[in-house]
């Protein structure tokens, strides 16, 4: 019998939220770490419950961690597996992440292609987009102003730069009569550049109304999350979004990209604003399973510094086990 060993560490990292997390403030962003070790294979995983996203605290998460761990060691002996059914989503995802890097069953190559997170300003997207090899696709928070104002804005882009394509958010902000304020301002001739608008209205059926009306793509990405949502062709549905870290086990997340690919819809894969490392893993889990897409990475450069894993080309700093925002968590 091989020797299991694991470790886990929690960090904490200044974080700047404001803009993907709109008024909700979040200083530090903070998770844990989990190593494990099989003989000579080696696993990371990163357990980071995202707050006011995530139902688990970090404390719940972590206490959760440490009992299957324990468990997990004590299944050794019977060269049993130990399941990840019923774990908080950040633990299932952290852990089956740690698992797969062991197995070798996480590609190494990442999808490090990002669509941009923009504020508007084409002359700066110009310089971004040229930077980027490929497709030039942008991401616009919108909701946060006046609706016209997000339909004007997008209108100009869509305009100025004639090879965009952009997706939008609105978290569910707009009513339906706000949302077809936006809609007045977006030329017809360039709707069909908006891959999608992700969760224009408050509520799906007024997102599917406005999107039909105004022939303007959708993407599910609070809905996916809720209780009664189950995958389903729907005529302006482009993609749904799915944030590992909020849903669960890779396994189950890999259930769900191929249920909606059966359906014919595209996945994409997104950040809970996780750290260097769960942000590699997440790109090589785009590579290996919704490939030609996008995923909606572009948050490493909220924070300050990047941790134990480098992302391709980042110039943030690297820091390692060693630095004073990561600790080893004893038990
Ligand atoms: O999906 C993306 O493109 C980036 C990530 C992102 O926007 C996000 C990150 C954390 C919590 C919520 C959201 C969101 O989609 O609004
Ligand atoms: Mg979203």
């Amino acid at each position: 019998m091989t020797n299991r060993i694991f470790h886990l560490y929690q960090y904490a990292i200044p974080v700047d939220s404001q803009l993907i997390l709109r008024n909700r403030f979040l200083k530090k962003r903070e998770g844990l770490f989990v190593q494990i070790k099989c003989g000579e294979h080696e696993g990371w995983g990163e357990i980071a419950p995202l707050p006011e996203f995530s139902q688990e605290t970090l404390e719940q998460a972590k206490e959760q961690t440490v009992q299957w761990l324990k468990k997990w060691e004590q299944a050794r002996s019977a060269n049993q597996k130990f399941s990840l059914q019923g774990l908080y989503p950040s633990v299932a995802f952290g852990l089956s992440c740690a698992l797969a890097e062991m197995e070798g069953e996480l590609v190494q190559e990442g999808n490090y292609q990002v669509a941009p997170l923009c504020y508007g300003d084409p002359d700066e997207l110009y310089d971004v987009l040229n930077q980027i090899p490929g497709e030039k696709v942008a991401k616009i928070k919108v909701g946060m102003y006046e609706a016209n104002r997000d339909g004007m804005i997008a209108d100009m882009l869509l305009e100025a730069i004639p090879d965009l394509y952009l997706r939008l958010d609105a978290n569910r902000s707009w009513t339906l009569s706000k949302a077809q304020l936006f809609a007045k301002y977006v030329k017809p001739e360039h709707r069909s550049r908006i891959q999608f608008l992700e969760e224009p209205c408050k509520t799906r059926e007024q997102s599917r109304i406005f999107a039909e009306h105004h022939n303007i793509a959708i993407a599910w990405d609070e809905s996916v999350r809720e209780l009664d949502f189950f995958v389903q062709k729907e005529p302006h549905l482009a993609a749904i979004i799915i944030k590992p870290t909020l849903m669960g086990s890779l396994e189950y997340c890999v259930q769900l990209i191929e249920e909606a690919h059966r359906h014919g819809i595209k996945v994409v894969i997104s950040s809970s604003i996780e750290s260097s490392l769960g942000l590699t893993q997440l790109a090589r889990i785009a590579q290996q399973y919704t490939p030609n897409v996008i995923p909606g990475l572009d948050t490493l450069n909220l924070m300050d510094y990047q941790l134990l894993r480098a992302w391709k080309g980042s110039q943030l700093p690297l820091l390692g086990l060693d630095s004073e925002f990561v600790h080893k968590i004893s038990f």
